[in-house]
């Protein structure tokens, strides 16, 4: 029997081959070799000693963070449970590697490899971005499908793509993160996300879905999943806060991480539409925890599951969005209001920050690891490539 996946694989191969016949490049994909001709599901030995040598040839510094990840991921992986003695408090680097590793508990060595691997290479694939976008210099304004402008204390990333409703590529996906890790890094006090024209943004482009790799659509899942698990990572790790100026109607993705920001002002224009039952498709962007803790299971619901578009008074009532402001005067009184918030003692802000989001941190984490897992196995269902195949044949796109 034909599947659907096979449909869209096929379809996806033409496209990729071209008139020319020569093969497009697949970017994401040639930036994770370890995943190259690794099939099973399970990482082997193989792929864990691949992932630490891959480990030794980067070039860049991961972070203590990462750095104690994968300690204690390769220590569960190798050595099972930690048991040794819990070192001295003062001994703070072995403390450090000690907590990192306790806090695995009983994982499965199996597990704890195939974590390690796919930590190492979701890591790798952002550090090699194709073609990386600028970081934000003060007052400097990249062109292309993201703008990121940094003025006032406030980095601004914009989605530039107003034809496409500012559908969001793959590219988009990478050139984000890094402008994220940028402006955690830069002097700003505020990081806005916002759309450029009519929309904020219509969510995922579901033209991602097409460009199948070699290694057929199961691979392709296999990969979007470890990459969006690491770009939602961003935004529950991001350190500033984060305001989304939703400057018209918002879909998908762009709806669900609202629930990662900490404001989030709308035009009265703009509305909020989850619709992952019509495509087949389960939450993301840590929806299925935010949403049911700020409006309660039963609109979450309704939201996430029957896919009930809101308004944005209605938004604003279930505690998604902060303030409406009527579509008139929405930029001048949203600017307005974060250039005085940028006058805040940074640190102050950044403190406090950091109390709110360090209590729900490693549930954000967990909650976005499952979701991703969901979501592997959704695109590879009839239901969703049914819904891709419909989008894009409707809009003359097969
Ligand atoms: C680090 C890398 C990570 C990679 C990970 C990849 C996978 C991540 C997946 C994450 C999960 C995300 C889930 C979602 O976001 S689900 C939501 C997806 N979005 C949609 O379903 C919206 C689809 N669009 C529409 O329904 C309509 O276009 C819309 C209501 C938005 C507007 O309708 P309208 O009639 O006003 O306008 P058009 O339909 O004519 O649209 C104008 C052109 O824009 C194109 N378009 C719009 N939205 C999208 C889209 N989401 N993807 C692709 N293209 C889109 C549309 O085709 C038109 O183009 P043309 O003018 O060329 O026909």
């Amino acid at each position: 029997m034909t599947t659907m996946a096979q449909v869209i694989c096929g379809l996806a191969r033409r496209w990729c081959f071209g008139a020319l016949g020569s093969p497009l490049q697949v970017p994401c994909l040639q930036a994770l070799p370890l995943h190259l001709g690794r099939t099973a599901t399970r990482a082997s030995q193989r792929d864990l000693e691949n992932a630490v040598h891959q480990v030794k040839l980067w070039k860049k510094d991961p972070g203590n963070e990462v750095k104690l990840k994968l300690y204690a991921l390769y220590k569960q992986a190798t050595e099972g449970p930690c048991n040794l003695p819990k070192p001295d408090m003062m001994d703070l680097v072995n403390k450090a590697k000690w907590d990192a590793w306790s806090a695995l508990g009983s994982l499965p060595k199996e597990t704890a490899r195939e974590n390690y691997v796919d930590l190492v290479s979701s890591l790798s694939a952002a550090s090699e971005p194709p073609s990386p976008a600028k970081p934000a210099a003060d007052g400097e304004q990249a062109g292309g499908d993201l703008v990121v402008t940094s003025e006032n204390h406030i980095t601004t990333i914009t989605f530039n793509r107003p034809a496409k409703k500012n559908a969001i590529t793959t590219k988009m996906y990478q050139d984000i993160m890094l402008a994220l890790q940028a402006a955690s890094k830069d002097d700003s006090v505020l990081t806005v996300l916002t759309g450029n024209g009519e929309y904020y943004c219509s969510g995922n482009d579901l033209t991602n879905f097409t460009d199948i790799p070699p290694g057929g659509p199961e691979e392709k899942a296999r990969t979007n999943a470890i990459l969006l698990r690491e770009f939602v990572d961003c935004f529950i790790d991001f350190p500033k806060p984060l305001v989304a100026v939703v400057n018209g109607p918002a879909v998908g993705i762009s709806v669900t991480l609202l629930g990662l920001f900490d404001l989030v002002y709308a035009s009265d224009r703009a509305t909020f539409h989850t619709p992952f039952g019509p495509l087949g498709l389960s939450p993301e962007g840590c929806s299925s925890y935010t949403f049911p803790k700020m409006m309660g299971p039963s609109k979450a619901a309704e939201m996430l599951i029957f896919g009930r578009k809101l308004t944005a008074q209605e938004a604003c009532a279930q505690g998604l969005v902060t303030e409406v402001f009527p579509d008139s005067t929405f930029q001048k009184e949203v600017w307005t209001r974060l250039r005085a918030y940028t006058k805040l003692p940074p640190n102050a802000v950044r403190t406090s920050r950091e109390v709110m989001r360090s209590k729900g941190r490693e549930r954000l984490h967990a909650v976005n690891a499952e979701e991703c897992g969901a979501l592997q196995q959704r695109w590879l269902s009839e239901e969703c490539t049914s819904a891709v195949v419909r989008f894009l044949s409707r809009r003359g796109k097969l």
